[in-house]
Formats: structure tokens, C-alpha cells, sequence
């Protein structure tokens, strides 16, 4: 049994999907970005630091999962948007263009914290301003990094992907499972995945992983 520090409906879906037992509880923390602040550096500081908020409000028991997705494009991070016109800002910045959508994951533990991360390259097709407008009307993109969800009417301006597709929706599958398998937190079903030694930049505070 692990706790998911997060009030993501989308996080919990896929921790779910991969049969990791799992309780609920969301934390509030400064997601401000330091001056300078590199946006995959960004977001494994705020998934460790939602992690550790999470332990710390529940006194230690149970490894904690934590996560943040952004999306970075022209050396900008964007989160969630604020407001109408700042998603429609993001939108325009991002139609006809690549961009990247990092996701961290940070594991908080007895013995520290483990980090892993997705990093993927997502094309999105030139938007139409009545297109962005009505989207954003619709309500989906309020609650998203970078004011879109490929995972809704967001994939209608999908035109190509390469990295993870969970990652862009807010935890990427295959390194959330190898992250938690390294501390020996399996799927219902049993089994141990092999442990082969790729990562991108994440780190174990004991053992390097
Ligand atoms: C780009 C993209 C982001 N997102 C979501 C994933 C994240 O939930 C959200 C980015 O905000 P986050 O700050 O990463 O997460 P959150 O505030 O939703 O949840 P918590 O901090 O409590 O864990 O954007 C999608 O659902 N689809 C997408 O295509």
C-alpha cells in the first residue's frame, strides 16, 4: 500500500490501471518556478516536494508518490492556466509547434526519496482562435498544464507524440512502475519487473538508482 499526494483524478486513474494499491491524499504546495528555474529540474522539485508533504502529513507510515507535469516550450514552463486569457496565450504559443511535457515522479520513502521522470515531444497542430476560444469554453483545459488534455478533446490537436503518452496525462506508466518496483512495490497480480538501468535524471538518495 502506497499514498498518492496528489488531487489528480487523472493520477489516481492510472495508478489504478497498473494495480498498485494505493490511498489518497492531496497536498497544497508553492508551485511558484524559482527565477531561472529549468522546467524538468522545476518539476522534480515539485513532485519530491509534494512526496515529502504528503509523508510528513501522515506521519511516515506508507511510501509516498508524488508528481508534476509541465509543458516547456520557447525555455517557458507552463502549468496550469491561471485565467481565460492566459490559457489562450498558451494555446497560441503552442498551435503548429513542438513542445515538451515533463512529468516527475518522486517516491518519498523510510530510507529518502527515488525519482524517475518522462520527457515527451508532443506536436500539436495549428489551433484556430475560434478553436482555442470555444475549447477553452468547454472547460477541459482549466486544470491542465499547458491549457490542453490530449487525453479529451485535446487529442483532436494531437498530431504527433514521441515519449509517453501516461506521462503527458500525469504519470507516465512504465517509469512509475519500475520507480516502485525498485522499492519492492509490485502490481496486485505479483511479478518483478527486470531492472535494467535506463532513466532520465532521476535519483535514489541511498543507492543511486
Ligand atoms: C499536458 C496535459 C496535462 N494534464 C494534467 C496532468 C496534471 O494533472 C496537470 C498538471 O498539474 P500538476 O500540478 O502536475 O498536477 P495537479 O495539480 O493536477 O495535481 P496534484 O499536484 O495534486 O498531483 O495537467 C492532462 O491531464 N493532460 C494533458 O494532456
Amino acid at each position: 500500500m502506497i499514498l498518492l499526494a496528489s488531487a489528480s483524478p487523472r493520477r489516481r486513474e492510472l495508478l489504478h490501471q497498473i494495480g498498485i494499491p494505493h490511498r489518497v491524499h492531496p497536498v497544497a504546495v508553492d508551485e511558484t518556478p524559482r527565477s531561472g528555474e529549468d522546467p524538468a529540474r522545476y518539476a522534480a522539485r515539485l513532485a519530491r516536494t509534494k512526496a515529502a508533504a504528503g509523508r510528513a502529513a501522515t506521519g511516515g507510515g506508507l511510501p509516498v508518490l508524488g508528481a508534476d507535469t509541465v509543458v516547456s516550450i520557447d525555455g517557458l514552463i507552463l502549468g496550469k492556466p491561471a485565467h481565460r486569457e492566459q490559457a489562450l496565450e498558451m494555446l497560441a504559443r503552442l498551435s503548429g509547434r513542438v513542445h515538451v511535457v515533463y512529468t516527475a515522479v518522486a517516491l518519498a520513502h523510510a530510507a529518502g526519496v527515488d525519482e524517475t521522470c518522462s520527457t515527451t515531444r508532443v506536436t500539436l497542430a495549428e489551433l484556430d482562435p475560434g478553436v482555442m476560444a470555444a475549447y477553452w469554453d468547454s472547460g477541459e483545459p482549466a486544470d491542465k498544464a499547458g491549457a490542453y488534455g490530449i487525453q479529451g478533446r485535446g487529442g483532436l490537436f494531437v498530431r504527433h507524440l514521441e515519449g509517453s503518452y501516461s506521462g503527458v496525462v500525469g504519470l507516465p506508466l512504465f517509469e512509475t512502475g519500475r520507480l516502485l518496483a525498485h522499492r519492492g512495490i509490485h502490481p496486485v497480480w505479483g511479478g518483478t519487473p527486470t531492472a535494467d538501468s535506463e532513466s532520465c535524471g532521476g535519483r535514489s538518495s541511498d543507492d543511486g538508482y
